[in-house]
């Protein structure tokens, strides 16, 4: 019997992944906060909110009540980094796996989704969805590749089987950690991105930012126990080049926005959609100190955040490092 599945999150990306895996005609259970969401999904085919103006599968079915999700074999857990624990207390407890879709750190905890996880809901299995995935494109079954990470060998070939269709490609790993780091240091390395944009410093700068933030992002991997192929794959090589290079991401448009010199407050104030790196930026930094792992961008970002320095003194810093070997 087919795996059913259910999603929790209905925004862009919870509504794009529950309408990859309704495929042709598949049942797929999607939960959603806003009561209007959920209405318009299910009368008219459509979440206006967050993924407008791309038709639904026949097959999707949203609900507000999450009791509901208690029919499901497995559940993707696609909401935002921040809302993740308190969402999966709301679950009733059970050993069905989550696959965790959401991309950053924790505030306060410092942890990644997959140990929140494992403390809200200990007898679930857990994998880890993560890769280069603009949510506009996923629905509209153009062809993406993703990484489906998972310790227990069998459980990720099942899931990976389940969400496999032929535009959308998931590569199996093993590497929990690996894929969570990626998808959360990519963030805050496209916000760096969009400022060397909204400044105008060139393409060769971001280029720059790009390799030297991968190195950033790998020496952070490494001190949690990530695996370098990992990072070096779809879910932290291959999702940083798409988000460090268009105005889709909402983390590059957010720095675009701070390099052309507004505020993050204006920027992030009555914004919908969420910028993940924004929050991920702080925890971020304040864990790469306490592991004693240099992160220079990661650093700039949170200055420019936060206000206290501009993107001239930053550059200025930035260029004024010591000269060092490119392999440390
Ligand atoms: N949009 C995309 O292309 C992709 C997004 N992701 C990740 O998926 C996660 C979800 O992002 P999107 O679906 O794009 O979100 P979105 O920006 O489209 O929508 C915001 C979501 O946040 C939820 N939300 C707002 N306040 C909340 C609260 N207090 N408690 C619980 N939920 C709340 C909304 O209900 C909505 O589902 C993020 O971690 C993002 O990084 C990953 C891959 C692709
Ligand atoms: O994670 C994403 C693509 O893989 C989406 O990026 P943004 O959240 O920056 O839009």
């Amino acid at each position: 019997m087919t795996m059913r599945l259910g999603v929790i999150g209905g925004g862009a990306w919870g509504t794009a992944l529950a309408q990859t895996v309704a495929g042709e005609g598949e049942p797929v259970l999607l939960w959603a906060r806003e009561p209007e969401v959920v209405e318009a999904i299910n009368a008219d085919r459509e979440n206006r909110l967050y993924l407008a103006g791309i038709p639904l599968a026949p097959g999707i079915r949203a609900t507000t009540a999450i009791e509901d999700l208690g029919q499901c074999d497995a559940l993707l857990v696609v909401t935002p980094a921040q809302h993740m624990r308190t969402i999966l207390h709301m679950l009733p407890a059970g050993d069905r796996p989550l696959v965790l879709c959401a991309k950053g750190i924790e505030a306060g905890s410092a942890m990644l989704m997959s140990e929140v996880a494992l403390e809200v809901q200990p007898a679930a299995a857990i994998a880890v969805l993560s890769g280069p995935t603009f949510a506009h494109e996923v629905a509209q079954g153009l062809p993406t590749a993703i990484t489906l990470a998972c310790d227990d060998e069998a459980l990720g070939a099942a899931l990976a089987q389940r969400i496999a269709s032929p535009g959308f490609r998931p590569y199996a790993s093993r590497d929990v950690i690996g894929a969570e780091v990626g998808g959360a240091v990519k963030n805050v390395l496209a916000i760096a991105c969009g400022v060397v944009e909204g400044a105008g410093l060139g393409q060769n700068a971001r280029a720059a930012l790009i390799s030297r933030g991968f190195a950033e992002m790998t020496r952070f991997g490494l001190a949690r126990g990530a695996k370098a192929e990992t990072l070096a794959g779809l879910a932290g090589l291959g999702d940083l080049v798409l988000t460090c290079s268009s105005t889709s991401s909402r983390n590059f448009s957010l720095g675009r926005g701070l390099g052309e010199g507004r505020s993050a407050t204006d920027l992030l104030a009555d914004r919908r959609t969420v910028a993940e790196g924004a929050f991920t930026a702080p925890v971020l930094r304040d864990a790469a100190r306490a592991a004693d792992v240099d992160m220079p961008v990661v650093e700039a970002v949170c200055a420019l955040l936060d206000g206290s320095a501009s993107v001239d003194a930053i550059v200025e810093q930035l260029l004024a490092r010591p000269l060092r070997p490119e392999g440390e």
